[in-house]
Order: C-alpha cells, then sequence, then structure tokens
C-alpha cells in the first residue's frame, strides 16, 4: 500500500514556516520547563505569573493580561513562576525553578536566602586591567554553575588596552564551557556581543567588581529605555514611595535584566558542584589517587602530584583549587562546628598564653 503523507507536509508554496509571535508569558519568560509541570486544566483556576519585583510588603506579578501586587508568598523570590492563586494569593504555588541564586545569610542562624531564580545567563564582568583576576573570575563562574545559570564572561576596557587578546587567553583556561567577549562597554559593540543572551524571554544578571562597567553594559542593553508597565508604585503608611529591592526590568528586545543588590554579596556556599565543575580535570585526576582521602601533598599513587610532575596541569591552578574547597569547606561547615572549631583554638591560644607565662 502507498501511503500518502502529503496532509502531513505543510502546503506547497508556502515553505516557509510563519514566525509566531512569543504569548506574552514567553515574553516575561515562560518555558516548556515550566509548562511540564502544570495541568492545563488548573492552571485555568490558578494561571501562571511572574514575580518581577520583591518589595518588603509583597510581590509583584505579571500575567497574561494581569500585572498587580499580592502579599509575600511564603519561599517565592524575583524571577519565579507562581500558580497565582487569585482567591488567596500568598498561597500560590511555586513552581519548579530552572535556576537559583542563593547565599547564606549574614545572621547566626545562616539560612540560605534566595537571590533570583530563573536566570539563564550570567554575565561575568571583569577589564583589561587590574580588575582582571583568575582566582576571582573562577568563584563567579564556580557560582554560575552551582546555581545552574549559564555564565558568559564580558572583560570590558579592551579600547583602553594594547593587548586584549592577552586577557582573553588567560580568561579562556577557566572552563571550556564558558565562553569570553572582550569589548568596548561604552561603543556599539555590547548590543551586538551579547545579543546571543538577550533575546526576547530570556532573563540575564550581571556580576563583578565595582567601576568593571556593569552599569554601562546594562545602559547600552537599554539604549531604548526601560520598559517598565510600571502602573503600580508601592507607598508606606507614611506615602512615601517604598524602595524596590529586587527586581526584574525588561529591555524593548523583551530581555529580562535582574537588579538586585543582593547579587554584590554573594559568596561561596554550598558552591562545592560549581567549584568541582569549573576544576573538572582536576577533580577527575584526584579521583584516581590511590588513596580516596589523599591531600594530594606527598601521599604515594597521587594522580595529581603525578600531572603536576609532567607538566600537564598549571600549578597556580591547582593552587587555586585547594584554596577554594578550602573556603567552601569553611563557609559550608555548620555554626556548631565553628562553634567547636573556635573553642579549640580559644583553649590552645590559652594553653600557650600560660606556658608563655611559666
Ligand atoms: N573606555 C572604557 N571605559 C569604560 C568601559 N566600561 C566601563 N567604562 C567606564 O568605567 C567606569 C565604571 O563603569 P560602571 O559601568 O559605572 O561600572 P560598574 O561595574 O557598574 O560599577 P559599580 O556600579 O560600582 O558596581 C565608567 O566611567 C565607565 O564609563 C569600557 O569598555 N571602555
Ligand atoms: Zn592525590
Amino acid at each position: 500500500m502507498i501511503r500518502d503523507y502529503s496532509k502531513f507536509l505543510p502546503p506547497s508554496g508556502s515553505r516557509k514556516i510563519p514566525k509566531r509571535e512569543p504569548s506574552s508569558l514567553e515574553k516575561f519568560g515562560w518555558k516548556p520547563f515550566f509548562s511540564q509541570q502544570i495541568d492545563v486544566d488548573a492552571a485555568a483556576d490558578a494561571p501562571p505569573v511572574r514575580v518581577v519585583e520583591v518589595h518588603r510588603t509583597g510581590l509583584r506579578v505579571l500575567g497574561e493580561s494581569l500585572d498587580t501586587l499580592i502579599p509575600p508568598v511564603p519561599n517565592a523570590t524575583v524571577g519565579d513562576w507562581l500558580l497565582y492563586d487569585p482567591q488567596k494569593p500568598s498561597n500560590s504555588q511555586v513552581l519548579e525553578r530552572r535556576s537559583v541564586f542563593a547565599r547564606r545569610a549574614p545572621g547566626s542562624d545562616r539560612k540560605r536566602q534566595l537571590i533570583a531564580a530563573n536566570v539563564d545567563t550570567v554575565f561575568i564582568v571583569s577589564s583589561c586591567n587590574k580588575d582582571f583576576n583568575i582566582a576571582r573570575l573562577e568563584r563567579y563562574v564556580a557560582l554560575a554553575f552551582e546555581a545552574q545559570v549559564t555564565p558568559v564572561i564580558v572583560l570590558t576596557k579592551a579600547d583602553l588596552c594594547d593587548n586584549p587578546e592577552a586577557y582573553v587567553k588567560a580568561a579562556n583556561t577557566i572552563s571550556n564551557r564558558v565562553l569570553v567577549e572582550a569589548l568596548n562597554a561604552l561603543s556599539e559593540e555590547p548590543n551586538a556581543r551579547l545579543a546571543p543572551w538577550c533575546k526576547p524571554g530570556q532573563t540575564i544578571a550581571f556580576l563583578g567588581s565595582s567601576g568593571v562597567g556593569k552599569s554601562t553594559l546594562v545602559n547600552a542593553l537599554f539604549r531604548e529605555g526601560i520598559v517598565d508597565t510600571a502602573a503600580i508604585r508601592e507607598d508606606d503608611s507614611k506615602g512615601r514611595h517604598t524602595t524596590t529591592r529586587r527586581q526584574l526590568h525588561f529591555t524593548a528586545e523583551g530581555c529580562a535584566v535582574l537588579d538586585t543588590p543582593g547579587m554584590r554579596e554573594l559568596q561561596l556556599t554550598d558552591v562545592e558542584a560549581g567549584i568541582a565543575d569549573v576544576f573538572a580535570d582536576i577533580v577527575a585526576l584526584a579521583r584516581q589517587c590511590r588513596f580516596r582521602d589523599c591531600r594530594h601533598d606527598s601521599e604515594p599513587g597521587c594522580a595529581i602530584q603525578g600531572a603536576l610532575e609532567r607538566d600537564e596541569i598549571d600549578p597556580d591552578r591547582l593552587a587555586r583549587w585547594n584554596k577554594l574547597t578550602a573556603e567552601e569547606r569553611f563557609n559550608a561547615s555548620s555554626l556548631a562546628e565553628r562553634k567547636t572549631a573556635d573553642k579549640a583554638l580559644h583553649k590552645m591560644i590559652n594553653a600557650i598564653q600560660q606556658k608563655n607565662r611559666k
């Protein structure tokens, strides 16, 4: 039997598949990852909305013809998708995240605080000058990997430097999973060079020290102004505007840009997996050491020492890996463990002082 497949093919003459306009949810960053989590019937009663602002008193959410302020929802952060419960908004359910930036609270309980959710790309910004520091870049890349966000290294001030290629080359050694762009942030370059990651429906963030050009890059992306549907302004009880703590701004192209002070204070906490991703080659070697608890010092059968002797790994990079993992271990240790360590230290100091007094 000869089957007629023609009904499955596009009608002749219309070979080009028409480009579908993104829905408003897609413009806000909705992706198949989220649709897979919901059941279509339930979504009619509890439609998906995105948290675009986090205030002290509540959240601003955007959805299909919906833009409203709701009271805080437990465990929701900027960038989250919620299934909006119109009867009791604070009961809205947080959808599983594609990515999340978190940090350990500075207080004594050191609780995990969510900074931002569902960021697709983070631009790790440094400059082709003294700010450039491989160890710091590695740290940021580890944070991004841990958060499941794609890192892209952007080296600004290429126009002020004789040999930007040297910086690009150095940054390229960090991980073969990270692309590096060097540019002049004050020129026309940023829009074209960052465009692949700033498409409609994408959510981006910036990380980097002060003065490297983060604001300059953001300004370049917003050259046509900030498209904030900002109809709502929140006043506190005294009629003053309360400051927005965490926010997504949309560019004219429809890319969401994260604006949150918390990103600056991101520390290395619980980034063990991220560090292992950045230093995947060294971690793979460490697994081949004869002893499971090998300290890669002078133990027999140490694969890392072997690789060093054969010039297969960079000793500086190994030193940075050691430092980062030690830091991560310290940051991840519980308060109780730190107290014990502090007590032990205190006892030791006391003992030394007593000995000196004798
Ligand atoms: N020539 C040149 N100047 C740049 C470039 N990028 C940034 N600058 C300048 O460097 C200075 C600092 O840039 P900002 O964009 O304010 O840096 P930032 O990272 O936002 O700094 P913070 O707001 O302190 O975190 C400004 O005077 C910029 O004009 C660049 O690629 N080339
Ligand atoms: Zn070893």
